[in-house]
């Protein structure tokens, strides 16, 4: 437990994991024009340190750094690659305490899941790792005689990325380990609100042999510019994106005059459906992972719980009671559960769901209000009689808000599941073979969680359909949005 955030280096066992300069080129560098911005500790909101705030032409030397050093990296053998991503991934691991609190200061989780979150980046590093010396192509039989087809599979080059501050190690690594793997050079920004857990893995990267100007990471607080930079610089061939499905529709139109190859993980609004022949302590303990995890502020959080009638009472006491045993507080504090809300906004955003849905006929099982300690906290909260007309049932809430339905029959809770733009996760509890069978087949998501509220993991392919985002993260086809397919007609 800190005194205070701004001595943040006295809990680190290794004090130059703390880096307070970008990272271009493989130089630590401040802005050209000595521009600086604060982060700062949502728990109490002092500040922690500042960071160079990077504008366009940073960004571009970056860019051009990232093209010289790609061509080389790329005419490595995969093996090559691969030992040098492993010492990265051994020294993730190594340091994990000291990440995890650089990542607690700086966004708020629980120092548990801040450390949980790292050992989940550090897997994507280990994964696709050990997935570049698998880069395989095709032979085809020829269509004539004299001809013979082959397809390569070669890096796409110059990887621009843009990740949100919900998860500030593992959106990057989700990114950064299958481009590098495949031989791209990555330049990323991270959000303005976390960018030490960014600095922190460039420090790793450059000691586990990563070459100068293979990764870089923009600080900066001007991200429209970046984002222009990114997407207007014709040396990137690809810009990889995690936020908001608002931000990701601006960089896809940034990004069409340039035709240029994009991933969006956006938006959700997870529909978590509880049957009446669920196992009951096994949903509330879903719901709970679900809904809680990074305190409601992931994209594949139970946004609407729908609960069938028989069971409805009986499973909202349930979960009432075990939201009652969340403990609130500084997450760098021993036997928190439950950090700060990233900032006020935030805050905000979740008064607004529960005002709006009292107002339209809800009640409050528990929470419902700002903390006793102040700032972002905020009680962990359960809302009962939630129906289609509320706000919580078409936005995603990104926060501490269970929000209750009552549904009659699998038809119509299915149909209610999939009345949204949003298709990214859902989750449904059932014990009745036919009813799983029949429900995973019929939701509309990318993914979906059987008996089961968290799924994430490296071996997966996590990604979203309708406007929850293009194409995939994790598993071998994470690998694909980074190379080109080459087809070649020999004729002899
Ligand atoms: N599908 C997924 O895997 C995930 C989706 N999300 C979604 O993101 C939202 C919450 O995260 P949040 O960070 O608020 O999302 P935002 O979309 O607001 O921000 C995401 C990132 O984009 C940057 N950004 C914002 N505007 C622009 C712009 N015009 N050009 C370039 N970059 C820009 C932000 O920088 P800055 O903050 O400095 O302005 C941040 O780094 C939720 O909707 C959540 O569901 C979040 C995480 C994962
Ligand atoms: O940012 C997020 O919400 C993550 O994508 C969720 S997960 O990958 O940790 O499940």
């Amino acid at each position: 437990m800190l005194d205070s955030v701004t001595d943040l280096r006295s809990l680190l066992k290794d004090p130059s994991l703390l880096a307070t300069k970008a990272y271009v080129a493989g130089e630590w560098i401040d802005a050209d024009d000595g521009t600086t911005f604060d982060v700062r500790n949502p728990a109490r909101g002092d500040v922690i340190c500042t960071v160079p705030n990077l504008g366009r032409a940073e960004t571009a030397r970056a860019i051009a750094a990232a093209q010289v050093a790609q061509k080389e990296w790329a005419a490595r053998t995969g093996k090559e690659r691969a030992q040098i991503m492993r010492k990265w991934f051994d020294l993730m691991m190594a340091n994990q305490d000291d990440l995890g609190a650089i990542l607690t200061a700086e966004m708020g989780k629980p120092l548990a899941e801040a450390k949980g979150e790292i050992a989940y980046g550090a897997s994507f590093i280990e994964w696709f790792g050990e997935e570049a010396k698998r880069v395989y192509g095709e032979t085809i039989p020829g269509h004539l005689r004299d001809k013979r087809i082959t397809v390569l599979k070669q890096p796409i080059g110059v990887v621009a990325s843009i990740t949100p501050w919900n998860f500030p190690n593992a959106m990057i690594t989700r990114k950064c380990a299958p481009a590098i793997a495949v031989g791209c050079a990555f330049v990323g920004r991270p959000a303005a609100e976390t960018p030490l857990s960014a600095l922190a893995l460039a420090v790793l990267g450059e000691r586990a042999g990563l070459p100068k100007g293979l990764f870089s990471i923009i600080t900066s607080a001007r991200s429209s510019d970046i984002g222009k930079e990114f997407c207007e610089n014709p040396i990137v061939r690809k810009l990889t994106f995690t936020g908001s499905t608002e931000v990701g529709r601006i960089l896809l139109r940034q990004a069409a005059d340039q035709v240029m190859k994009c991933s969006m993980e956006l938006g959700g609004n997870a529909p978590f459906i509880v049957f009446d022949d669920a196992d009951l302590d096994a949903a509330v303990e879903g719901a709970m992972m679900s809904k809680f995890r990074n305190n409601g502020q992931t994209c594949v959080c139970a946004n609407r719980i729908y609960v069938q009638a028989g069971v409805y009472d009986t499973f909202a006491a349930k979960l009432a009671a075990a939201v009652a045993k969340l403990n609130v507080g500084d997450g760098l504090k021993a036997g928190v559960t439950t950090g700060p809300l990233v900032n006020m906004a935030a805050v905000e955003k979740v008064e607004e769901h529960i005002q709006d849905a009292l107002a339209k006929g809800g009640s409050i099982v528990t929470g419902g209000k700002r903390h006793d300690l102040g700032g972002s906290f905020f009680e962990p909260t359960v809302v009962a009689g939630v129906t289609d007309e509320m706000l919580v049932t078409n936005e995603e809430t990104f926060g501490p808000l269970a929000p209750l339905f009552r549904f009659e029959t699998e038809e119509e809770v299915v149909e209610k599941a999939n009345a949204t733009i949003f298709g990214l996760a859902s989750y449904f509890y059932s014990r009745d073979i036919g009813r799983i069978t029949r429900v995973q087949e019929a939701l509309e998501y990318g993914i979906v969680g059987v008996n089961t509220g968290i799924i994430s993991t490296e071996v997966a392919p996590f990604g979203g359909v309708k406007q929850s985002g293009l194409g995939r993260e994790g598993s071998r086809h994470g690998m694909e949005d980074y190379l080109e397919m080459k087809y070649i007609c020999l004729s002899f």
